[in-house]
């Protein structure tokens, strides 16, 4: 059997598929209601307080320290950017967000960089609307990323909890020379299970389960097991 074990963020699936680096770009999509904040304050808990940080609200210069900057959706945050921009003389977009997004996006995610003296690393939300992925905007917002990790309605609807998909969270970290063997090849009998399991829910739906392959029976005993052995209450 596999044991998923925790380990920075103390968020177990998170931390198996999901991984991040100290000066990493981290960013939690996720349609409204689905867990966001309640992510973010765990990961408040988890790795601010237990290493003694401090909270400031404002401009925060990295000399010789390591800060952790949480952004409860980057896109309110580059939307009032450019409301800002509009009073001081620039065109403000009849709807949605700036033809200029990508570009503001990108000027705040390169302010948010690490240097010698000290590391950012930043988790930032990302609101999904109508819990679509490939709408242009989150889509833009996939670049600059070292984890990201994507919020599932189907998960929260059947009350697993966090909300981690464990098919679409991914991370650069993710590679056996960086964490390590045994984790790489954990990682990849997780992911193919599921994956797997994924597929036979459709035939499930339409047969019964005991009409699957014996196989297929232990696939979806494993995800099963998986699911709850990732799930993880929150202090
Ligand atoms: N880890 C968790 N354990 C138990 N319940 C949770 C957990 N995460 C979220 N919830 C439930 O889901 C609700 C919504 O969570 P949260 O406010 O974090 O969502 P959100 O994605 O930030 O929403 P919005 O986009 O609307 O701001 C919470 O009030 C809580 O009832």
């Amino acid at each position: 059997m596999l044991r998923i074990r925790s380990s920075l963020s103390r968020i177990k699936v998170a931390d198996l598929l999901a991984p991040y680096r100290r000066g990493g770009k981290i960013r939690l999509f996720g349609g409204a209601g689905v867990g966001k904040i309640v992510l973010i304050m765990e990961l408040v808990n988890n790795i601010a307080k237990a290493h003694g940080g401090v909270s400031i609200f404002g401009r925060v210069d990295v000399n010789e320290q390591d800060v952790l900057l949480f952004i409860d959706n980057i896109l309110c945050l580059i939307q009032l950017e450019s409301e800002v921009f509009a009073l001081l003389g620039r065109m403000p977009s009849a709807v949605a967000y700036q033809p200029t997004f990508s570009t503001e996006m990108g000027t705040l995610q390169e302010r948010i960089t690490s240097n010698k003296e000290g590391s950012i690393t930043s988790i930032q939300s990302v609101y999904i609307h109508a819990d679509v992925l490939t709408n242009p905007i989150p889509a833009t917002t996939f670049a600059h990323l070292d984890a990201t990790i994507v919020l599932s309605r189907g998960l929260a609807a059947k009350g697993i909890y966090p909300t981690v998909d464990p098919l679409d969270s991914t991370s650069t970290m993710l590679q056996r020379q960086i964490v390590g063997k045994e984790h790489y090849e954990t990682t990849q009998r997780v992911q193919k299970t599921l994956q797997h399991y994924k597929e036979l829910q459709d035939i499930i739906v339409i047969l019964e389960l005991k009409e699957l392959s014996e196989e297929d029976c232990l696939t979806v005993a494993r995800a099963q097991k998986l699911s709850f052995s990732y799930h993880n209450p929150f202090s």
